[in-house]
C-alpha cells in the first residue's frame, strides 16, 4: 500500500522528528537524496549544467544544498534566486562549492533543472516571478526535477491554480504528499521518488492510500475446492432499456470476467435479446414490469447503466435499495437517486460510481469544482450520503468514512470513452457479490479496470468491450506480481 499525507500532517511529523535531532539534519538528508536522484538522471555529473530555481523558503534550501553536492562532484551549478531572500546557509554552501548565482537566461543552457521554488509552504497560486519561472522551466529542453512537490501544485490536494511546474521526476521528502497522487497534481509530478529522512515513526494515519498490485491480489477472493457457482457469489444486474441495450451487455460482461459465480440479468425484451446473444453464461429474467421478485437469489445488485430515468427505473431502484444486500448504483441509477436521495438511506452497503457531472447532481455542486478538488468532494459526498463513493475520472478515488481515501494508480486516458463505466460497474458488482466490502470492491475494481484499459489500449484507442476482454489479463498480471 502506498500512503500519502497532507502538508499539515508532514509538518507536524517533521516537528516531532526535528526536536530530537541537531538543526539542519533533515535538510541534509533531503539534499543528499535529491542530489543522488539528479545524479542518476544526469548519468555523468562532472561538467553537466544544473540550474536551480530557488524560492525564499526551505524548499529552496533543499535545492541549494543538493546543488552544493553536485557542484562538489564537478557539475556547473547556477542558482536563479526568485525571492527577495534565499536560505542563507544553503546559498553560502553552494557558492563555497563553486556554484554561482545566475539570471533566468540560464534555463536555456541547462542539462537539468531543479525546481526549489516552493514546497509544502506554498499558499495560493504562484506569484511572480515564480509563475513566469515555472513556465520557462516547462518550456526549457532540460528535464525538470521537482523538489518535494512541483511548484504550483497544492501538496495536500493536488489542486493547481495558475502556473505550475511539470516535472519528469518529483523527489519528495519523508513521505509522499497527497497532491502527488491526485490529478491535476499527479499529472505534474511525473515519477515520484521518496527520500527517507526518518519521518516514518512520526507519521499519523495516512490521508490517502493507493493499492499496489500485491494489495489487490491479497484482497481478491479466490475460488477454493469447496466453491460452487452459488458460493462464489451471484450478482444481479438491472441495466439496459429498449433504447440503451449496450450498457447491459457491457455490465454483464464486466461481471462475468470478474469472477462472479453467476450473473443474473433482468430487463426488458431488447436488452434481454442482446445479453442472451453476447453472454449465454448469464441467467436471464425477462421483465414485463419493474419487479425483482422473479429474478432469483443474488448476493449483490448492480443498478443503473442504461436503465432509463423514468418510473420503471425508480421502481427498480426502490426495490433493490429496499433489500438488505449490497447495491452498486451507477449512471441512470444515479439520476434516479439524485431526484430522491431518501432511497440511499439504508443499512446495507451502497457503492455509488459517479463521474464528476453525476456527483455534481447528487450533492448539488458544480462539476468544475468537483474536477478541481476530487478528493474533498468524494469525501464530502461519502459523509453526506452515508455511502461509499467511487468518483471516476482522471484520477479515480474511492471514499468511505472514516477510512483514508483510496486513489487509483492505474488507468489510461483512452478509458475516457463510452461504455467503459458500464464494464467497471459489472466488475465492482461482481466483487461485491463475492463478499468484498464496498471500499475494497470499489478500489480493486478500479485498479483492475484501469489495468485492463492499459493492456487493451497499448497506445491506441480502445472500445469498452476491449476492456472487458482484457480483464483476465489484468487479473493474471496482478496474480503474477507484474502489475
Ligand atoms: N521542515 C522540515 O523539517 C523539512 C523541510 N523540507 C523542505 O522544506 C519545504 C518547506 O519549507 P517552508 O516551510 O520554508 O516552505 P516552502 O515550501 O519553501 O515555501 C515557503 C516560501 O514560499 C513563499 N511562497 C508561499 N506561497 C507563495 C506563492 N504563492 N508564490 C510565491 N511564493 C510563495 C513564501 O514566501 P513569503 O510569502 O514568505 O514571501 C515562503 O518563503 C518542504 O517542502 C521541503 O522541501 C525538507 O528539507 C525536509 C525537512
Ligand atoms: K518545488
Amino acid at each position: 500500500m502506498r500512503t500519502a499525507y497532507t502538508a499539515d500532517q508532514i509538518r507536524a511529523a517533521e516537528h516531532v522528528l526535528m526536536a530530537g535531532l541537531p538543526p539542519g539534519t533533515l535538510m541534509q538528508r533531503a539534499a543528499a537524496g535529491l542530489a543522488a536522484a539528479c545524479a542518476g538522471l544526469l548519468g555523468r555529473v562532472y561538467g553537466s549544467r544544473v540550474v536551480l530555481l530557488v524560492g525564499s523558503g526551505d524548499n529552496g534550501g533543499d535545492a541549494l544544498y543538493a546543488g552544493e553536492r553536485l557542484a562538489r562532484r564537478g557539475a556547473r551549478v547556477e542558482a536563479i534566486l526568485a525571492g527577495s531572500r534565499a536560505h542563507e546557509a544553503g546559498l553560502a554552501a553552494l557558492l563555497r562549492a563553486g556554484g554561482r548565482v545566475a539570471g533566468p537566461g540560464a534555463l536555456t543552457r541547462a542539462d537539468l533543472i531543479m525546481d526549489g521554488l516552493v514546497g509544502i509552504g506554498v499558499s495560493g497560486a504562484l506569484r511572480e516571478p515564480y509563475a513566469g519561472l515555472a513556465e520557462e522551466a516547462n518550456a526549457a529542453r532540460a528535464p525538470v526535477v521537482a523538489v518535494d512537490v512541483p511548484s504550483g501544485v497544492d501538496a495536500s490536494t493536488g489542486r493547481v491554480q495558475g502556473a505550475a511546474v511539470r516535472a519528469l521526476v518529483t523527489v519528495t521528502m519523508g513521505a509522499v504528499k497527497t497532491g502527488l497522487l491526485v490529478d491535476p497534481g499527479a499529472g505534474h509530478a511525473g515519477r515520484v521518488e521518496l527520500v527517507d529522512i526518518g519521518l516514518g515513526p512520526c507519521l499519523p494515519d495516512p490521508d490517502v492510500a493507493a493499492l499496489t498490485g500485491g494489495d489487490v491480489d491479497d484482497l481478491l477472493p479466490r475460488p477454493g475446492k469447496e466453491s460452487d457457482k452459488y458460493r462464489r457469489g451471484v450478482l444481479g444486474v438491472l441495466a439496459g432499456s429498449d433504447l440503451y441495450t449496450g450498457a447491459a451487455v457491457l455490465a454483464v460482461g464486466g461481471a462475468l470476467r470478474a469472477g462472479a459465480g453467476m450473473v443474473r440479468y433482468a430487463g426488458p425484451a431488447e436488452p434481454v435479446a442482446q445479453v442472451r446473444a453476447a453472454w449465454p453464461e448469464a441467467v436471464i429474467t425477462l421483465l414485463d414490469r419493474p419487479s425483482i421478485k422473479d429474478v432469483g437469489r443474488v448476493q449483490a445488485w448492480v443498478l443503473g447503466p442504461g436503465l432509463g430515468t423514468g418510473d420503471w427505473a425508480h421502481e427498480l431502484a426502490a426495490q433493490v435499495l429496499g433489500t438488505g444486500l449490497p447495491v452498486l448504483v451507477d449512471a441512470d441509477g444515479l439520476t434516479v437517486v439524485a431526484r430522491d436521495r431518501s432511497l440511499l438511506r439504508r443499512a446495507a452497503p451502497t457503492l455509488i460510481t459517479p463521474h464528476a457531472g453525476e456527483l455534481a447532481r447528487l450533492i448539488r455542486a458544480e462539476r468544475a469544482d468537483i474536477e478541481a478538488a476530487r478528493l474533498q468532494h468524494a469525501r464530502a459526498a461519502a459523509a453526506e450520503l452515508g455511502v461509499t463513493v467511487l468518483l471516476k475520472g482522471s484520477t479515480t478515488v474511492v471514499a468511505e468514512e472514516p477510512r483514508p481515501v483510496r486513489v487509483n494508480p492505474t488507468g489510461t486516458s483512452w478509458l475516457a470513452t463510452g461504455g467503459t463505466g458500464d464494464v467497471l460497474s459489472g466488475v465492482a458488482g461482481a466483487l461485491l457479490a463475492q463478499g468484498l466490502g464496498a471500499y475494497d470492491a470499489g478500489s480493486c475494481a478500479a485498479y483492475l479496470h484501469g489495468l485492463a484499459g492499459r493492456l487493451a489500449a497499448d497506445g491506441a484507442p480502445l472500445a469498452a468491450a476491449d476492456v472487458a476482454t482484457a480483464l483476465p489479463a489484468a487479473f493474471r498480471a496482478v496474480a503474477a506480481g507484474g502489475a
